[in-house]
């Protein structure tokens, strides 16, 4: 059977997004544009003819409503669904809940910047029981030592890789079309692995909220088209800008 079709789709604007604070693992809502991005993100779904028949999610309320508000809008709100917090967002560490501008400002570019995208450097671990930890947040009560303090992209890739083996590429071969609700981070992440872009590359990837992304793929999984299709170019350009400059 053919391999099946890959959309990826990273959540609306989140009502931390609207503020630009560093959030990760913080489980905000979506903000009413981010409603919006997410209802516009299945009708661009439906006028493509690209029906998921299953949707992989993070543990995460603005992945898990965007998934809930596309699918509706696409008819599809029946396929079945799975849900694992190696989708999640990167983890932040320290700067979850700090705001982005106030952090350039504090620390400089260079800091700034190895914090948000380089691929080796993890922000300082977040405190246990601080305001904005998740260590007794019981959706990652499983996880006891292993849940992350921080992580840096490269984390996010060890963690995420196996969830795409296991998961989400059996039902690739099952010749489906799969939508992944996920984060800006966790799609980086899983692009990387996909288009196997170089450790440096990678900073320079961004991805927009709410724009669906197609990916066809070849029998060994490999992209047809480097860097996919987004089902609204022009809109996903100009969101990916926005997210590039956020802080400044
Ligand atoms: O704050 C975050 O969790 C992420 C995504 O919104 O931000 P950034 O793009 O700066 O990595």
């Amino acid at each position: 059977m053919a391999i099946g079709t890959l959309v990826l789709l990273r959540h609306g604007e989140s009502v931390w997004n609207a503020q630009n604070l560093f959030t990760g693992w913080v489980d905000v809502a979506l903000s009413d544009k981010g409603v919006a991005e997410a209802i516009r993100g299945g009708v661009l779904m439906r006028e493509a003819g690209l029906l998921p028949d299953i949707v992989h999610t993070s543990l995460q309320r603005r992945a898990i409503t965007t998934a809930n508000l596309a699918l509706d809008s696409a008819d599809r709100h029946w396929i079945p669904v799975k849900r694992d917090w190696r989708l999640n967002e990167r983890h932040y560490g320290a700067l979850q809940g700090k705001n982005k501008k106030e952090t350039l400002a504090q620390y400089g570019e260079e800091q700034f910047m190895l914090w948000r995208r380089s691929y080796d450097t993890p922000p300082p671990p977040i405190d246990k029981g601080s305001e904005f930890s998740q260590d007794t947040d019981p959706r990652y009560a499983h996880l006891g030592d292993a849940a992350p303090l921080t992580e840096c992209l490269k984390d996010v890739v060890v963690r995420l890789v196996p969830y795409w083996e296991t998961e989400i590429v059996p039902d690739l071969q099952a010749g489906k079309t799969v939508l992944v609700a996920a984060h800006g981070n966790s799609l980086r992440a899983l692009v990387k692995h996909l288009e196997g872009i170089s450790d440096e590359a990678i900073a320079g990837l961004n991805i927009p909220t709410g724009i669906p992304l197609r990916y066809d793929l070849d029998d060994s999984l490999k992209p047809l088209t480097l860097g996919g299709q987004y089902l609204d170019p022009a809109a996903a350009a100009a969101a990916i800008s926005a997210v590039a400059n956020q802080g400044r």
